[in-house]
Parts: structure tokens; C-alpha cells; sequence
């Protein structure tokens, strides 16, 4: 079986690609920022590979709620957690509008075959955002929709649509590179969550066959 992992940038696929064991049939590709760019750049991937990915795993960096830089996070849920509508009554998610799910189920035997290789990683509900939270009201209210939320990134549940359109298994993973709060580049740790993805990579190996 050959695995894709999509990460958003060149650096988080780099930091996968070192942490592969050699001959491990995975192919670690950057798709863009956002869940739209990861969608397209991930459906674009399967569809030129005509069959040859049997799995599709997102990773990269991501904002940890409650979780330390260089924590691994893996999703039992991918959640687009902005994705809906605005009304003077609050947030209404797609689910709630009656146009679809905003949560993207995460493969059960991927998932199970992860934390068996990682033992040490967090597991719960990763959310996907299209603007990252940046204050205190943006992060009680996204803690108020979401409260067994560990990590905010901003690529899995486009990744997760691209697979479910070619009925494949989805899992992602996360690792820490600053908290999910009022915006504080000086809180950035991307070294570490990088480190952590090169750390977390064997893993992915035991996804195969
Ligand atoms: O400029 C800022 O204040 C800022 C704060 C956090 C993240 C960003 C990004 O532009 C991140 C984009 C990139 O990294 C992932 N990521 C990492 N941390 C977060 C986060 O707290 N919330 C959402 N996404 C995050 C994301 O998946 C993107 O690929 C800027």
C-alpha cells in the first residue's frame, strides 16, 4: 500500500520526509495553507496517481488548547469549525443549516494503528479554521463550540473532503507550535512542532500493508 501525507508547506514535508524509515512507501507532499488549497492540492494528487495512494493522512503544525509546543495530537475528528453561518442568534454550523457535516470522520483503523506507534500522542477532536484564532473572544467562543478540542489547524477537513471523494481512509496529525489564544508570534515554537513531526513520522510506516 502506498500512503499520501499532505502537509500545507515544504518544511512540514521535509521534516515527515526525515522521519521516514528508508523504502517506506510514502509520498509526503505540500498542498497550501487553508482548507481549500489543501482540498484541491490533495484531490489533485489522487486523481494524477490514478489509484496508487490507498490512504491519505494530513499533518503538519498546528495551535494546541491545553497542550505544550512539541505535543502530537491525532485526530479521532477533523471539524471545520467556522464553516456555517453567522446570525444574531450565534454560529450555525453546516450541520445545523441542513447543507452537510462540518465533521469529517477520522478511519478508525488508521487511527488505532497510530496510537499504537504513538503511544505519548493526545487524541480528540482537531479543528480546521480558515482564519486562526488570534484573541480572547475568538478563543472562548471557538472553546464554547468545541470543548474537547486539542488542536486548531487550518488543512485537515479539506484533506479529509479530497479523500472522502475517492473513498479513501483519512487520518491526521498534529504537532504543537503555539498555543490557540491572542495572537503571540513570540509563543511560536515551530522549531519544536517540526521536530516533533520528524519524531512522529516512523509511524506512518506502520499504516502500510
Ligand atoms: O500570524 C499569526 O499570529 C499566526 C498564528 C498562528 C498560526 C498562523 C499561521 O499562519 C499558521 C498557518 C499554518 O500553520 C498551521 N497552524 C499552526 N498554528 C495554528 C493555529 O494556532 N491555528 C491554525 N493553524 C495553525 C496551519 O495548519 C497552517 O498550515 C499565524
Amino acid at each position: 500500500m502506498t500512503l499520501l501525507v499532505v502537509t500545507a508547506v515544504d518544511a512540514e514535508a521535509q521534516a515527515v520526509a526525515r522521519g521516514l524509515p528508508a523504502g517506506a512507501d510514502v509520498l509526503t507532499a505540500p498542498v497550501g495553507v487553508g482548507p481549500a488549497a489543501a482540498a484541491a492540492g490533495t484531490a489533485r494528487l489522487l486523481a494524477l496517481a490514478g489509484g496508487r495512494y490507498r490512504a491519505v493522512v494530513s499533518a503538519g503544525i498546528g495551535g494546541g488548547i491545553g497542550l505544550a509546543p512539541g505535543a502530537t495530537v491525532l485526530a479521532s475528528r477533523s471539524i471545520a469549525a467556522d464553516l456555517g453561518a453567522d446570525s444574531p442568534d450565534g454560529f450555525l454550523s453546516l450541520d445545523e443549516l441542513g447543507f452537510g457535516s462540518a465533521l469529517a470522520p477520522v478511519d478508525a483503523g488508521l487511527l488505532d494503528r497510530l496510537r499504537a506507534a504513538l503511544p505519548g500522542a493526545a487524541v480528540g477532536d482537531v479543528l480546521t479554521v480558515s482564519t486562526v484564532t488570534g484573541t480572547v473572544a475568538g478563543t472562548a467562543e471557538l472553546l464554547r463550540r468545541h470543548p474537547d478540542a486539542l488542536a486548531e489547524a487550518m488543512e485537515g477537513y479539506g484533506v479529509a473532503c479530497a479523500a472522502q471523494g475517492a473513498g479513501l481512509p483519512f487520518a491526521e496529525l498534529r504537532t504543537i507550535s503555539n498555543p490557540v489564544g491572542p495572537r503571540d508570534r513570540a509563543a511560536w515554537r515551530i522549531g519544536d512542532a517540526l521536530a516533533a513531526l520528524t519524531h512522529a513520522a516512523p509511524a506512518f510506516a506502520t499504516l502500510l500493508g
